[in-house]
Parts: C-alpha cells; sequence; structure tokens
C-alpha cells in the first residue's frame, strides 16, 4: 500500500468542490492505487455545509480514502500538503468592478500563499482554479517566496477540453482522437485556442476543417465565451466540467501526459516572447511529475495578435494588484 498523499481543497463547501472531492477520493486524480487524504478549507460560515459534505464522503466508503479534516485556517488546511487545489474565491456580485473583484481576490490569494509557503510540503503542487485563476496563481506564487515558482499553475484545461469538443464536433471526429491542440494565455474570453498544429491520426486538422472564417467568427468566440454561456443556461456557473478539468490537470500533471500534449497555466520563462512570470497558458507535455513547454511551434501574425491580446490582460491584471505584493 502507498503512503497517502495530502490534498488541500478550498471553497470544499461550494459548488465545485461538490463535484470534486468524491472523484478524488476515489481515485480517479491520483490513480486507483493511491490513498488520500482530504484537508478542506472553506470560511468559518461555510463549516456546518464542509461537515456534510464530509458525512457524504464517509458514506461512500471510498477505500483510498485515508483521512479528512476541515478547517478555517489555510496554515492547519495546507499543513503538509503535497496537492493544494485552490478553487475557493470570492464571486463578482452586483454592483462589484473587475477591480474590486481582483483586489478581493488578491488578499485571499496573498494569504493562501503565505500559508503554502509556511506549511505545505516543499513540492506542493497547486493548481488555482477561483478566477481570475491566472491572477490569483500568480499571487500565490509571489507569496511564497520559498517554494518553487513552477509548482503554481492555473487552471487553462477547461478551455482546453471546451477546444476539444468545438473540434470533434466540427470535425467529425472524436475527441480521443485529436492531438496537438492548445490554448495560449489567459483564462478569459481573450484566450486563443490554437489548432494549427492539431493533427487527426496524424492528418492535419485545420487542412481537415479548412474554415478560416468559422475559426475566427464562430469557434474562438464560442470557446471563449462558453463560460457565461453556461452561466446564462444553468443560472450557475460551471461546477461539474471544472471539477473534472481539476482532475485531468492534477492527473496528467501527477502521472504524465505519456507524450501528449496538455494546456496548462504556468508562469512563463520567456517562451515565445511572453515576460518571464506571467501565469500564461502554455501547451506542455508531463513526465515524472513536471511539465515542459512544447518548444518549436511557428507563430504566425494572426496568432501573435491573439497572444498579445490575451498578455495585455493578463498585464493590467498583474497592474492592478501590484500594489498589495510589495
Ligand atoms: N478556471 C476555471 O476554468 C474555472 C471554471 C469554473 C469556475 N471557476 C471559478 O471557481 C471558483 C469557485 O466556483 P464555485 O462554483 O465552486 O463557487 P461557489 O460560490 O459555489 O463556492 C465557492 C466556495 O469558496 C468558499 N470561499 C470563499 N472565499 C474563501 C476563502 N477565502 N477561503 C476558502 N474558501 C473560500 C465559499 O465559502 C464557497 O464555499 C469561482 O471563482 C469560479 O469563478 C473557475
Ligand atoms: O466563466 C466563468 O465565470 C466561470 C468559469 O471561469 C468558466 O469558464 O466556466
Amino acid at each position: 500500500m502507498k503512503a497517502p498523499v495530502r490534498v488541500a481543497v478550498t471553497g470544499a463547501a461550494g459548488q465545485i468542490g461538490y463535484s470534486l472531492l468524491f472523484r478524488i477520493a476515489s481515485g480517479e486524480m491520483l490513480g486507483k492505487d493511491q490513498p488520500v487524504i482530504l484537508q478542506l478549507l472553506d470560511l468559518p460560515q461555510a463549516q456546518n455545509a464542509v461537515k456534510g459534505v464530509m458525512m457524504e464522503l464517509e458514506d461512500c466508503a471510498f477505500p483510498l480514502l485515508a483521512g479528512m479534516i476541515a478547517s478555517d485556517d489555510p496554515k492547519v488546511a495546507f499543513k503538509d500538503v503535497q496537492v493544494a487545489l485552490l478553487v475557493g474565491a470570492r464571486p463578482r456580485s452586483k454592483g462589484m468592478e473587475r477591480k474590486d473583484l481582483l483586489t478581493a481576490n488578491a488578499e485571499i490569494f496573498t494569504v493562501q500563499g503565505k500559508a503554502l509557503n509556511e506549511v505545505a510540503d516543499r513540492n506542493v503542487k497547486v493548481l488555482v482554479v477561483g478566477n481570475p485563476a491566472n491572477t490569483n496563481a500568480y499571487i500565490a506564487m509571489k507569496s511564497a517566496p520559498d517554494l518553487d515558482p513552477k509548482n503554481f499553475t492555473a487552471m487553462l484545461r477547461l478551455d482546453h477540453n471546451r477546444a476539444l469538443s468545438q473540434l470533434a464536433a466540427k470535425s467529425g471526429k472524436q475527441v480521443s482522437d485529436i492531438e496537438h491542440m492548445l490554448v495560449w494565455g489567459n483564462h478569459s474570453p481573450t484566450m486563443y485556442a490554437d489548432y494549427r498544429f492539431a493533427t487527426v491520426n496524424g492528418e492535419s486538422l485545420k487542412t481537415l476543417i479548412n474554415d478560416e472564417a468559422w475559426n475566427r467568427d464562430e469557434f474562438l468566440p464560442t470557446v471563449g465565451k462558453r463560460g457565461a454561456a453556461i452561466i446564462e443556461a444553468r443560472g450557475l456557473s460551471s461546477a461539474a466540467s471544472a471539477a473534472n478539468a481539476a482532475i485531468d490537470h492534477i492527473r496528467d500533471w501527477v502521472l504524465g501526459t505519456n507524450g501528449k500534449w496538455v494546456t496548462m497555466g504556468i508562469p512563463s520563462d520567456g517562451s515565445y516572447g511572453i515576460p518571464e512570470g506571467v501565469v500564461y497558458g502554455y501547451p506542455v507535455v508531463c513526465e515524472n511529475g513536471k511539465y515542459q513547454i512544447v518548444q518549436g511551434l511557428e507563430i504566425d501574425e494572426f496568432s501573435r495578435e491573439r497572444m498579445n491580446f490575451t498578455l495585455a490582460e493578463l498585464e493590467e491584471e498583474r497592474a492592478g494588484v501590484a500594489h498589495l505584493l510589495g
């Protein structure tokens, strides 16, 4: 039997939490032979709801669930964790400006970054789901100077998966047959889903689709605005698909992608002309618990424009929280 892995989940009483925790406990994230200990963080007023979720987790009698704790203190919830899923965040409410949301969440992610810095396992893998995910990941990373910045990532996998499904539908192919698709930039409508390199059974997907107008006028807006479309339809933001993407992200990071490209929001190392440190969606492959950016892709004029557009938004968000980071 392997030693249990400690997994922190913040916002554990929320709707993504409810779709996420049961799948982690059943082994879908870290493997069917990997016991886990869940360390749940939520606000004081949500502790009762967290207790209810823990009762349901108990009632599943998951063989891999080796323990659970709940707390409203990040230093308790993050103690020795090897994986941290930062889901809890302040959503935008009526009358709030985007700037107010950035500032409110900047405070949360500063506190949580500092707590990770103090008490988490030194190799903790952090995935930020709470919006604005890229900038929140950047804030947490900057607040944790003793941890490897590479271990702070943001979730672009939902955009990646959304793009795959749209491409499969358009081309009449299976999602599982599509390789080498990627999403650049911010988890926001400015992201750039790029299928110029994608293949289906070795054939170029772009050639197969052969419809530039569809790419520009339908595909990119559909993927970019999918979150809003789901809110419009459900009255609530995406939850099960977001949890699924979080599982995909961590599973691939920990267990590897076997050479397959996936998209992760990661601190730039300067690749593709993106300034160092900006948390940006990149194509990566994962092996032995590490990710590597896919290098050498040609960037044409349209792509450069889109990559710069999403970068400009990230730079603006970064400037908006700079005063909080000292
Ligand atoms: N990156 C993505 O692809 C993606 C996709 C979907 C949703 N999201 C974002 O994920 C976040 C959570 O979504 P949800 O639907 O689960 O929201 P929700 O409102 O249902 O749940 C959020 C939970 O977080 C808790 N919380 C708030 N502040 C906290 C803090 N400081 N510490 C710990 N917990 C805290 C709340 O009490 C609540 O239980 C939102 O920011 C949402 O916009 C991101
Ligand atoms: O769009 C949102 O606000 C929720 C989430 O980020 C999503 O992409 O579904």
